[in-house]
């Protein structure tokens, strides 16, 4: 299916683990260039997470799938993205909730718990889909 594409991220780690969920929430993007989209309307975002690492948790997980739709999902399903002032804002576009955008906090989000976890795993890649035709992949500098 055209939709259900996987876009493979580069990694020397031993384990990748990917999580699909999706979220239904409405936005709108506070910009001209936005045209019909600077109205207030919704989606079904379709978001895959891939984490990867050498070590495993003490429960054999690289981390729980469970723990990550949680993270993402009770965050932002049946919202409105523009109200959560804590991520976003109206006034600049790297805080506008573009799918770029949506993306980077949804690795951000997922970072912060994993750098909580001794064995340390890695968010490699956040791959957001708005549209049918429209997604974007968000992958993090790799650390020097
Ligand atoms: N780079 C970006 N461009 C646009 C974004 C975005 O997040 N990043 N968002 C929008 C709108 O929110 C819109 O919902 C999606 O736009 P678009 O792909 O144009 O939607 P359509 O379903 O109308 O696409 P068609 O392929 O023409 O059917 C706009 N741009
Ligand atoms: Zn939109």
């Amino acid at each position: 299916m055209l939709q259900q594409i996987y876009p493979q991220v580069q990694h020397d780690f031993q384990y990748e683990l990917n999580k699909d969920m999706t979220i239904a929430a409405a936005h709108y993007i506070p910009h001209e260039d936005a045209g019909q989209c600077q109205y207030i309307h919704g989606h079904t975002y379709f978001i895959n997470i891939t984490i990867a690492g050498d070590e495993l948790g003490d429960s054999g997980f690289l981390v729980n799938f469970r723990r990550v739709k949680e993270l993402v999902h009770n965050r932002f399903d049946h919202s409105v993205l523009n109200n959560d002032k804590a991520l976003f804002n109206d006034e600049d576009g790297n805080f506008f909730p573009s799918t770029e955008v949506i993306a980077r906090t949804v690795y951000e989000i997922i970072q912060a718990e994993l750098d909580s976890l001794a064995h340390k795993p890695q968010c490699v890649q956040v791959f957001v889909r708005e549209t049918p035709t429209s997604y974007v992949v968000y992958r993090p500098k790799k650390k020097a």
